[in-house]
């Protein structure tokens, strides 16, 4: 496991980011973090300049295969040149990563100066009105591992001006998800492209049992994924406000009756010919490949959305 990162380290990281960039974008007021197979979100970005995370105090490698290990620094907007920071890349427990490892980029991020971040994921769509390609906007999340024992913000509090008891009934802005909502009617998305709902996090790196596809169904989650909260906490911890885009990759089956091996058999043994389900088995290449098909609908929808943020309110620490 990486060493976990802290506090100290903050200024010496934000140094070093610093004195590879321009002026221009020393203090960018959008992060992005990209999820699996969507790196593509850079190409929205103008006069990039990349910062490989390799040789950031802090910073770990990602080693999933659709995760760069870069910061890309740049512009974003056609009302507006937005400066905006990219993770080309994060980071997931799963990997062996710390959760401070995990939310370490967030936090230098917000050291940097953003105010607002667009965080998206790759994810299982559990509600069955969700279709590949379906765009999530999160409007809450259960925290499976921080509901058993392992809350990100365990642990010494990141800061001193950090609370030891954050609230998180309001970590997705209404704001920022109104805004999402606005752009893809002004982006002419059809309007099933973009829904609402509730980001189950779970470790990984195992896909989920149908057993544990169903539970999480039964407890009110419409998505299921490996990342994301404990970067949405970092980022509410220190003011940020934030925004979570889910794409639906794949669906999580859902089985409505369990096969029965037993029923089957005595049909086999009766002499019945019996239909066998087709069983789905989900991949990563596939997560990868739906976000190549739907990476470009994604990057503009980042970009409207950055382009339809208010100046005060990017320039206003959100509540
Ligand atoms: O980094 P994200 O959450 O986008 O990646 C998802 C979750 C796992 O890392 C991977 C599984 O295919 O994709
Ligand atoms: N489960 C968990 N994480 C995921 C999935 C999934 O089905 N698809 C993409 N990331």
């Amino acid at each position: 496991m990486s060493p976990a990162p802290t506090f100290e380290t903050i200024p010496e990281t934000v140094a070093a980011i610093r004195k590879a960039l321009p002026e221009g974008l020393h203090t960018p007021s959008v992060g992005i973090v990209c999820g699996s197979g969507l790196s593509g979100l850079v190409e929205s970005l103008r006069d990039v300049t990349l910062v490989p995370y390799d040789g950031l105090p802090g910073f770990a490698k990602s080693t999933v295969p659709g995760h760069r290990s870069s910061l890309a620094f740049g512009f974003i907007g056609e009302k507006q040149a937005v400066p905006v920071v990219a993770m080309l890349g994060r980071f997931h427990p799963y990997e062996g990563h710390s959760l401070s490892t995990v939310m370490y980029p967030i936090r230098v991020m917000a050291a940097l100066g953003i105010k607002d971040i667009i965080i998206t994921n790759a994810a299982g769509a559990l509600n069955p009105e969700f279709s590949v390609g379906s765009i999530v906007v999160v409007r809450d999340h259960l925290a499976l591992p921080g509901l058993s024992g392992f809350n990100p913000l365990i642990g010494p509090t990141f800061s001193p001006e950090v609370t030891r008891f954050l609230p998180v009934s309001g970590a997705y802005s209404p704001a920022l998800r109104r805004l999402a909502f606005l752009a893809a009617h002004q982006l002419g998305l059809p309007s099933d492209d973009l829904v609402e709902g509730t980001y189950a996090w779970v470790s990984g790196p195992t896909y989920e049992s149908p057993a544990e596809g169903t539970f999480l169904r039964r407890v009110g989650a419409d998505m299921v994924g490996m990342s994301t909260v404990p970067e949405v906490l970092a980022a509410r911890e220190l003011g940020v406000g934030v925004l979570v885009l889910s794409l639906a990759t794949n669906k999580v089956v859902i089985p409505e009756k369990y096969r029965s091996i037993k029923e089957e058999v005595a049909a086999e043994l009766a002499g019945k010919k019996i239909e066998l389900p087709v069983e789905e088995v989900v991949s990563h290449a596939e997560v990868l490949e739906i976000g190549k098909i739907k990476g470009d609908v994604m990057r503009k929808l980042v970009a409207k959305i950055i382009d339809l943020i208010p100046e005060s309110v990017r320039d206003a620490t959100q509540p």
